[in-house]
């Protein structure tokens, strides 16, 4: 065996007590939601997540709205007629006289029941028509409002712990919004039914009905225990989902696809996702026969308080306190009320449980607002001066401040790279230059004006960033150049700008040129290679008319060739405008004017390429000695 090679042999990998991955949600405390669903709870928050379910589809169409609510209204009207004609029809059937004359008596009454009930009927049609206009308007302006807020708050947001996670629960809140407005829709159309077998009921007898509320009380309760134990389960098991949700992720993923199959990694993976999946699947069982247990004794209990009502209902009609018809109708009625008690409180728990997902959208929206970018209106030129002064930065959310105090002035025209060790800051400076970060302490200022005060949108049109980990848009080519801000002269300037970095090497071999969509091929677009995208992405920031052009590590995945093309056209784009060139690949350096070397996120030394180099015991002259520690080798390999 070779004496190189360790002992290779697998074991099962140890259980040690390494990090579990834990998802930061939001800062209310999902437990003390959990605790909220009891029935007082629930009576405070069922009316507000309805109003939030109505606002959403008032702000759709108030016209629907209403002609939905006039239905429901309408509809309970005719249910109140409905049962009084009952209460017609059995007086008149159960009246002495002749059968024929009976039901001839009885025929007003029957026309308005079969009346009231077609109108019911023509109304739910008209209803089920209402809501499907609604419920994917309303579900399409939650997924709107939520692109917007993301879209709109300052890039720091992206940076406190959880973001990404609560961004996708807000995405499975608004896609929950639709249901939940049926779930309003059906609540409100129960109460409605409610109140009609209600007042019905207060006319026979007014006992009639307190007795029928009471007797609602078990099934609710046993409601909302079922809902809260499901909903505890859903909590428990939040994380395991989570670990779920993310292993499918990273094993469909096309970018990481060859490494599962060449690290053989898919079975170490496998088993994290089958334990993962094993704890959600005994929690959801011992939630499923606890709900099973709690419902069964809420039927039991339910069917005894409505036997007691039917029997204090036939001891009434016993004693003489009412009538046969009254009591005929008085059953039609309490089934009504008890069928509407029935849809308020499974509809109510409904709501309840999609309301928690409506809760995620809802703080996710006003975690953005609270970080919607506020700053100036003014509107920068091509600046001659950015500087950065006194500059301090602290990601939100961490203790540890990144930048220190950084000072740095660029002129126009000039070209500064930016050097230093892995995490010594250098992306972070760069962001506080752009002004897509705001520092800390300090300030950034693009002509003396500072970035807070600057309309960022315009702000930005003075930028080009090309940074480590660009965005390949599933856009044309061309789209992919002008990202939807075309140059009055066509292609010319699209071309120019591919010219400027090898990019029309590659559209030449495109089977529609400009026009080829850049999409995955499943998407029916065209696959480009790393370094190939790389030159398109150069191409987008030389081709915006930016007085701040930003390289961070441009040509990471370039042949030499390419390379090359890039740093010999950066003079000519660096004219009229400032150029930050971050890089570790130092002989890269050597285009810039200035070069700045950062530790530790503060500036160690600035100087020429020249200057630099040569300066002893330097970061720059120390990095420069390791980069170019590599010698040419003779023949080693030998027999
Ligand atoms: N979004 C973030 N949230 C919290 N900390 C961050 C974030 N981004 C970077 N950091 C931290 O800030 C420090 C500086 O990171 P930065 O990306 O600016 O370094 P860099 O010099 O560009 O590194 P590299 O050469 O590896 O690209 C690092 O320690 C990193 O852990």
């Amino acid at each position: 065996m070779n004496a190189m090679v360790s002992d290779t042999t697998e074991v099962e990998p140890e259980d040690v007590d390494d990090e579990a991955l834990t998802f930061v949600l939001s800062n209310e405390s999902q437990g003390e939601v959990a605790r909220q669903i009891t029935t007082a709870g629930m009576a405070t928050r069922l009316p507000r997540l309805m109003r939030e379910a109505l606002a959403l589809a008032w702000r759709v169409d108030p016209r629907l709205v209403v002609a939905l609510l006039l239905c429901q209204l309408v509809s309970a009207v005719c249910g109140a007629f409905g049962l009084l004609a009952t209460n017609s029809t059995i007086t008149a059937l159960i009246a002495s006289g002749h059968i024929t004359a009976r039901l001839q008596q009885a025929l007003p009454a029957v026309a308005v029941l079969a009346g009231m009930a077609g109108l019911r009927a023509l109304l739910a049609i008209a209803v089920s028509g209402l809501s499907s206009r609604l419920q994917p308007a309303v579900t399409r302006l939650a997924q709107y409002v939520q692109l917007e807020a993301a879209t709109t708050a300052e890039l720091a947001a992206y940076d406190h712990p959880g973001f990404n996670d609560r961004w996708d629960l807000a995405g499975q809140g608004a896609g929950f919004v639709a249901d939940m407005l049926g779930e309003v829709q059906n609540t409100i159309s129960s109460a409605a039914s409610l109140v009609a077998a209600a007042v019905v009921l207060a006319v026979i007898n007014p006992w009639l009905l307190p007795l029928t509320l009471v007797a609602a009380i078990p099934q609710a309760v046993a409601a909302i225990r079922s809902a809260r134990v499901q909903y505890e389960a859903m909590l428990s098991t939040r994380d395991q989902r989570r670990v779920m949700n993310l292993l499918r992720w990273y094993m469909g993923d096309q970018w990481q696809a060859d490494q599962i199959r060449s690290d053989t990694i898919a079975p170490f993976l496998l088993g994290k996702y089958s334990r993962a999946a094993d704890d959600v699947e005994q929690a959801t069982n011992r939630a499923v026969w606890r709900g099973a247990r709690i419902s069964l004794v809420g039927s039991l209990a339910s069917g005894m308080t409505f036997g007691t009502v039917w029997a204090v209902l036939a001891l009434m009609l016993s004693a003489g306190w009412i009538g046969v018809a009254s009591a005929g109708t008085a059953v039609f009625a309490l089934q009504q009320a008890s069928r509407s008690l029935q849809g308020i409180v499974g509809y109510g728990a409904a709501i309840f449980k999609d309301g928690l997902y409506l809760d995620h959208w809802s703080d996710f929206i006003a975690e953005c607002e609270a970080m919607r970018m506020h700053r100036g209106t003014v509107a920068p030129e091509t600046p001659q001066v950015i500087a950065v002064q006194k500059a301090s930065f602290t990601y939100p959310g961490k203790d540890e401040e990144i930048l220190h105090d950084v000072d740095l002035t660029i002129q126009q025209g000039e070209i500064v790279a930016l050097i230093g060790e892995n995490g010594s800051g250098k992306s972070t400076l760069m962001r506080l230059l752009c002004g897509l970060n705001l520092p800390s302490g300090g300030q950034v200022t693009w002509d003396g004006v500072d970035t807070r005060d600057m309309d960022p949108l315009a702000l930005w049109r003075q930028v080009a960033v090309v940074p480590q980990k660009f965005a390949c848009w599933p856009l044309t080519v061309r789209e992919n150049i002008h990202l939807g801000q075309p140059h009055s002269d066509g292609d010319d300037a699209v071309w120019e700008a591919a010219r400027a970095t090898g990019a029309d090497e590659v559209v030449g071999s495109l089977r529609s040129g400009l026009g080829t969509l850049l999409a995955k091929e499943f998407w029916g677009g065209k696959s480009l290679s790393a370094g190939e995208w790389r030159r398109i992405a150069v191409a987008r920031a030389i081709y915006r008319k930016s007085g701040l052009l930003v390289l961070d590590e441009p040509t990471s995945d370039l042949d030499p060739a390419a390379e090359h093309r890039i740093f010999t056209q950066l003079r000519t784009s660096a004219r009229g405008r400032a150029v930050i060139l971050v890089t570790h690949n130092l002989a890269n350096a050597s285009v810039a004017d200035r070069i700045v070397c950062m530790k530790d996120g503060r500036i160690a030394e600035a100087g020429t390429f020249a200057e630099l180099a040569e300066k002893e015991g330097g970061v720059f002259s120390r990095l420069w000695a390791l980069q170019n520690d590599r010698h040419i080798p003779g023949p080693r390999y030998q027999r």
